[in-house]
């Protein structure tokens, strides 16, 4: 998932509307004195530092941040502080490298928030004459759009109506895991323990999407599904070529097509589950039968929105909950794996609340803090979205004694911002304990915001904690999780989201005191 595709505004506009910006304050001040006074303390963007696009390619390729943009972060941090000018020849964009600046910008967003527009993926929409979803859709559409896919996924209460769909989902997963241990070398690894995940993850929010089954914990993974998952794979693989060539290639190069063949298969595929369900609730209206459901069928049928629509958020909705929500979950595991007593506090928890084989439900979760606290602490560690964007438009802001004038761009400095030492003091350790409220002083709530901010935040958020929150339950209450050791310490690669740079293996062992609740 990209949320920060996009640097616009030119630096000669900056350079033009510099008298403009100081004309504005005067018109708001009022008085000759008191402008003059604002004008000497407000500095414009021409006097931050800027990082020329020469430096930060020359960091890529020759310093090897190609693939730790993260780490670049905090590298760009250190040389030039917590505000900066990244200049892309007329493009540029503004780094915000602290979580008192991030605040202050958030809390001046527009009222139809917007990251840039993802010329990348509309495009494909319009040539296809599909629908926008809420990453790609702006403005007062965008808005009206947000308000119907918000209801049913926004609240945790909301999140709640999916427990069960969410626990048919770890149960297949927890037995597919049993299986692959049982029938390894040593009777409990589970190798490439992302992919599986990964599979998870793609299960349960098409689960909850489509309201149907498509097959990825299964011992042979239905065609259908198995094409799906290329063609994620086909889109997301060929994005990177398609930005960095010309558009004079795509009929030479075979990156164009590739893309959208990605694209193709994507909507194929949602698209069939959809209409399948249309046709199914209109069955029902003909029969003159209520028509029950839930997300899809509440999207279909309480809704305003076009079928059009639907076939984009769809879309869009699935791609989002995937890559975000296993990352998540594996760096957890790895982190648990390498830390048993942090693992057997959790254990101590889980095992508390959960007597026997009860499987716990969103209402069990309320009550366990440290599975909480575990989930917070790895997105800080590894916020699986390192990066994030604010194009400013409907009109100038001021962010640290600065003067910005509409359409500037800011990039969110997320990873570096959670790994602050003054707000995490040890931020390289793992340490659930940061987030108990059990009377210590909680971190700067901006220090970590892996979900976003406002109304543009993460629409699945309360989705993607509740599957998490159930899934590393089941898992901890049964096995105790080690590491592979000839696996080594797995490092943090930046592939959009935050990957590991290795297969990740983990050895499950079954709890001598555990009942088996497959
Ligand atoms: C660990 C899991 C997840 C993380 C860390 C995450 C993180 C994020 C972040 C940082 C944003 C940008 C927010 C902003 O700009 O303020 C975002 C947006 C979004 N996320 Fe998630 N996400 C996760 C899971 C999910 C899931 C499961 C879904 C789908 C059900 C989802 C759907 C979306 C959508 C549609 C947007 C765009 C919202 C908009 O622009 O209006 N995410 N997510």
């Amino acid at each position: 998932m990209s949320v920060c595709m996009n640097m616009v505004r030119t630096r000669s506009t900056w350079v033009c509307l510099k008298p403009v910006a100081l004309a504005f304050c005067s018109t708001n001040v009022g008085s000759n004195v008191a402008t003059r006074e604002i004008n000497a303390k407000l500095k414009t963007v021409e006097d931050l530092p800027c990082v020329p696009t020469w430096k930060t390619l020359y960091r890529m390729i020759f310093k090897g941040y190609f693939h730790r943009l993260h780490e670049l972060q905090v590298y760009e941090k250190h040389l030039y502080g917590s505000m900066y000018r990244a200049c892309a020849g007329s493009l540029s964009s503004i780094a915000l490298n602290s979580a008192d600046l991030v605040e202050e910008l958030l809390r001046q967003d527009d009222k139809f928030p917007s990251r840039g527009d993802m010329a990348l993926w509309t495009e494909y929409r319009d040539m296809r004459g599909f629908g926008y979803g809420p990453f790609t859709e702006q403005g007062e559409k965008w808005s009206k759009l947000r308000s119907a896919l918000n209801k049913r996924m926004l609240h945790p209460k909301d999140s709640m109506q999916y427990e069960h769909v969410i626990n048919e989902t770890v149960t297949d997963f927890m037995k597919r895991i049993n299986h692959l241990r049982k029938t390894s070398p040593t009777g409990d690894l589970v190798t490439n323990f992302s992919n599986e995940l990964y599979n998870f993850a793609l299960e349960g929010i098409s689960t909850i999407l489509f309201e149907t089954r498509i097959g990825c914990l299964e011992k042979e993974i239905p065609m259908e599904t198995q094409n799906f998952i290329d063609s994620i794979a086909k889109m997301f693989t060929n994005s990177m070529p398609v930005v960095l060539t010309p558009r004079w290639s795509r009929n030479i190069l075979p990156f164009w097509k590739w893309y959208t063949d990605g694209w193709e298969g994507i909507f194929r595929f949602a698209g069939k589950l959809i209409d399948m369900k249309m046709a199914a609730i209109q069955k029902r209206v003909d029969m003159g039968q209520e028509v029950e459901g839930e997300y899809l069928t509440y999207l279909l049928s309480n809704t305003n929105m076009t079928n059009k629509e639907v076939y984009g958020s769809v879309a869009e909705l699935l791609l989002a909950g995937v890559d975000t929500t296993s990352n998540t979950m594996m760096w957890t595991l790895y982190q648990l794996s390498r830390e048993p007593k942090i693992q057997d506090t959790l254990y101590q928890e889980v095992n508390h609340y959960l007597k026997a084989d009860k499987i716990p439900m969103a209402q069990d979760v309320t009550k366990m803090p440290y599975l909480k606290a575990v989930i917070k602490e790895t997105l800080r560690m590894y916020p699986v979205v390192p990066i994030n964007a604010r194009l400013i438009s409907e009109g100038s802001v001021t962010v640290g004694g600065y003067f910005f004038p509409k359409k500037t761009m800011f990039t969110l400095c997320h990873y570096a911002i959670s790994h602050d030492e003054k707000i995490f003091p040890e931020p390289s350790r793992f340490k659930p304990e940061r987030w108990l409220r059990d009377g210590r002083t909680r971190p700067n709530p901006f220090g970590s915001i892996p979900f976003g901010f406002g109304v543009r935040g993460c629409v699945g958020r309360r989705i993607a904690e509740l599957e998490m929150y159930l899934a590393l339950a089941r898992i901890i209450k049964l096995f105790e999780v080690k590491p592979d050791l000839n696996m080594g310490d797995v490092k943090v690669l930046n592939r959009t989201v935050l990957v590991a740079d290795r297969q990740l293996n983990l050895h499950f062992i079954e709890r001598t005191d555990a009942s088996t609740n497959f």
